[in-house]
């Protein structure tokens, strides 16, 4: 007599076992090719990637590399040499992770146009939300879209972004929280993201906004949600969307976007109400875009009752160039509206996370080091004094206000993590320290494997910069507000590269850095400068504790798109004018 059931579950298991060593071998020979790929270069050996799912959102632990992970082994990671490997032994690419300059100068700058280094194309996917773009194209497209997008950055754009800069702080302090003698941020955040999308809306889009009344998806519904609101939504989701499994991120778009929404909502335990909001924002968000390109189309078509002086954010915001130069017909390179749509997204995305949180930790910082605050105050007054605004006309004069705002995002660089994968098999060459004349080295790579420059090694290799660890704005006096030394911008393709030669001032800028750098420090420096001479920040403490104990925790990193820095609640004291 044969028992079925016994049969049936005997069946079961030697399909299971079967699944499963065929899975374990899989994983072996990905193993050993993953180690060959990279050469066999040490490094670390953990179940998953840092940028793939699940890694990237467990915390860095003995056994898991998370996102985090060259923050917190920023001490030893690098200990023998300015290069690991990290090979998953179960999901995730293989890489190559470096905190040396020399590699990041070859990877940035073959990330261009042509180049043996480029985007991963499922690192560009999520950024694709709502149309090809500059930040997720490689080659002819992606040179495409820069010589487009280029000329909107120009020395016009940057006088308005000063001046709209200038109006928001005075529309600010005219308000009634304002006209008091100490005003509590908790976190400074609220004041620098709504700043930072405020400044956004008008120079990068044309739109009308002010402290009291920022700029809503729907001008003609107050139900609307702010474009702030819903973006901060959807750029969690796009987060999530960036480190969401290879199967995942190959559903069609919009299934995907659905996806990881409700699981952001449904893993953060939210009502069914939130995942409504986050469709909500996403909709919103979606009509929002396509409106303001209708809308400055016609503009474009038809120039009158349009500001046309020069200095007027009507004429000379980015997405009224992007639109005029697509609209050209003579013109040798066009953006369809699709493309015009997910720049302007990216445009959103990149431009506003990035300047916020940079701004929040300068102010997290100088409350800090009262001692930097009171010279950078000092330095304001002697070149603004207190009679008059700044005007743009100051902004390369203001050179300490710039260094305490680059010295905040050498900490925690936006962009902390810029990955590029080899398309061929290479080598790259590391030269020798100039220093010690030791370490001369090359790097053979084969075709896929991803090389991620860690921004946070490299800001704090002890090689480029004195006392890394220390918040020093003097570092980069006398460094030019337009200098390439500025690596938190990304790097320039040639020429020497070493920050701790400060004398090297004038370096080709990188095919890949940052088209909105200009505009972030811009917005930086007149923000910090209006402030900063009328305001003094200081910490707000809790019960108990002294100015150096909160100096000693302070500002801390928050991993999410971009690095940014954790809570900070600070207070606003006004100054008497001496
Ligand atoms: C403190 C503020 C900012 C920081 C630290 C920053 C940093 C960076 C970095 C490191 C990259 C290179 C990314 C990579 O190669 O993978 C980048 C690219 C980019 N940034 Fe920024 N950024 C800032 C502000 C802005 C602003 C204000 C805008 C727009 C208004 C902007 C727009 C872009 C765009 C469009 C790219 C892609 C460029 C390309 O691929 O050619 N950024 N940014």
């Amino acid at each position: 007599m044969f028992n079925s059931d016994l049969i049936g579950t005997s069946n079961a298991s030697i399909l299971s076992l079967s699944v499963l060593s065929i899975f374990v071998v899989s994983r072996v020979l990905r193993y050993v090719k993953g180690l060959q790929t990279v050469n066999h270069i040490p490094g670390y050996r953990p179940p998953f990637s840092p940028l793939d799912f699940p890694g990237v959102v467990l915390p860095t632990s003995w056994w898991n590399t998370g996102l985090d992970v060259h923050f917190e082994r920023r001490h030893d990671m690098y200990k023998e040499r300015e290069y690991i490997s990290i090979v998953p032994y179960i999901n995730g690419p293989i890489q190559i992770w470096t905190n040396n300059l020399d590699i990041a100068k070859q990877i940035e700058g073959g990330g261009g146009s042509r180049g043996v280094f480029q985007k991963p194309p499922e690192s560009m996917r999520a950024l694709r939300l709502w149309g090809p773009n500059l930040a997720a194209s490689n080659g002819e497209q992606w040179r495409k879209h820069r010589r487009v997008m280029g000329p909107a950055f120009n020395a016009k754009l940057y006088n308005v972004v000063w001046k709209k800069t200038q109006d928001i702080y005075r529309d600010m302090v005219s308000t009634e929280e304002w006209k008091k003698d100490e005003v509590s941020l908790e976190p400074v955040h609220s004041m620098t993201f709504k700043l930072a999308l405020i400044i956004l809306g008008s120079c990068g889009f044309g739109l009308p906004g002010s402290w009291s009344e920022p700029p809503r998806t729907q001008d003609d519904d107050p139900k609307a949600m702010t474009v702030q609101g819903a973006l901060r939504i959807v750029a969690d989701t796009v987060a999530l969307t960036l480190f969401a499994p290879g199967w995942v991120k190959s559903l069609p778009f919009k299934t995907l976007v659905l996806l990881v929404m409700i699981f952001s909502e449904v893993a953060q335990n939210r009502s069914n109400d939130r995942i409504q909001d986050s469709q909500r924002a996403y909709r919103q968000l979606s009509s929002f875009m396509k409106e303001q390109i209708a809308l400055r189309k016609s503009s474009v078509n038809s120039e009158s009752g349009v500001d046309q002086s020069d200095e007027s954010i009507a004429r000379n915001n980015v997405l009224t160039l992007l639109v005029q130069a697509s609209e050209n017909e003579e013109s040798k390179y066009q953006l369809d509206d699709d493309e015009l749509i997910g720049n302007v997204f990216l445009l959103l995305l990149a431009g506003h996370e990035t300047t916020a949180n940079a701004l929040a930790g300068t102010f997290g910082f100088l409350a800090a080091h009262p001692a930097v605050q009171q010279e950078l105050h000092d330095h304001i007054v002697e070149v603004v004094g207190h009679e008059r605004d700044p005007t743009f006309e100051d902004y390369n004069s203001l050179n300490k206000v710039m260094s305490a705002f680059i010295e905040a995002v050498r900490f925690f660089p936006g962009g902390h993590v810029l990955i590029r994968e080899a398309n061929e098999d290479t080598i790259l060459d590391i030269p020798a320290d100039p220093k010690t004349g030791k370490g001369k080295e090359s790097i053979p790579l084969r075709k896929g494997a991803q090389v991620v420059v860690d921004m946070i090694g490299i800001h704090r290799n002890p090689r480029y910069f004195d006392a890394p660890e220390e918040y020093r704005p003097s570092r980069w006096y006398n460094v030019p507000n337009d200098s390439d030394l500025f690596t938190g911008f990304s790097f320039g393709a040639s020429g020497v590269y070493n920050v701790a030669d400060l004398n090297l001032t004038s370096l080709p800028e990188g095919p890949r850095s940052c088209i909105g750098r200009k505009f972030a420090t811009v917005e930086a420096v007149c923000w910090l400068t209006m402030i900063l001479r009328d305001w003094e920040v200081r910490p707000s403490l809790k019960k108990g504790e002294t100015e150096s104990d909160w100096a000693q925790r302070n500002p801390i990193p928050n991993f999410s798109l971009t690095l940014g820095v954790g809570d900070l609640a600070l207070k606003f004291v006004r100054r008497s004018k001496e």
